[in-house]
């Protein structure tokens, strides 16, 4: 099984993150996540974060920051997801493809359900 790279944003205002929900027929479906998506092969981490949360979110990344890098082996997928900090953005963030979404604590984070990798990006935000 080939292992599939994914940028994964987490865009920070206020102590508050913005989190969508996995439409139920995808992989992990149904469940909360980062936006966030696949990296095309001639695309940086960077680059790959810039595109996706334009496409998914609707905002311009103004400035971001490695979090962690997490590999992750699910029964039927192998990820690696690459984990940047949003801090400065334009636009508003709102989910272009009619998922739920919404602001969450960083306090709460740890209320939603998110998929299994997700774990170490919630203790290392509630750990900050
Ligand atoms: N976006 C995102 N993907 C995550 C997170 N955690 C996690 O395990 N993943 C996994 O990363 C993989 C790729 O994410 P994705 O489905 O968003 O990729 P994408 O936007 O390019 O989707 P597409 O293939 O429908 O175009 C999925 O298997 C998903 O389950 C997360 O917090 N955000
Ligand atoms: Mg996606």
């Amino acid at each position: 099984m080939q292992r599939i790279e994914v940028a994964v944003g987490v865009i920070l205002r206020d102590e508050k993150v913005f989190i969508s929900r996995r439409a139920d027929h995808l992989h992990q479906g149904g469940k909360w996540e980062f936006p966030g998506g696949k990296r095309e092969a001639d695309e940086t981490f960077e680059q790959a974060l810039c595109r996706e949360l334009r496409e998914e979110v609707g905002i311009d990344v103004e400035t971001q920051r490695p979090l962690m890098q997490i590999r992750h082996d699910y029964p039927d997928k192998q990820v690696t997801l690459d984990v940047r900090t949003v801090t400065a953005f334009r636009g508003e963030p709102r989910q272009q493809e009619g998922q739920e979404a919404l602001w969450v604590s960083v306090s709460d984070l740890h209320r939603y359900t998110f998929p299994k990798a997700n774990l170490a990006i919630v203790n290392a935000l509630q750990q900050r």
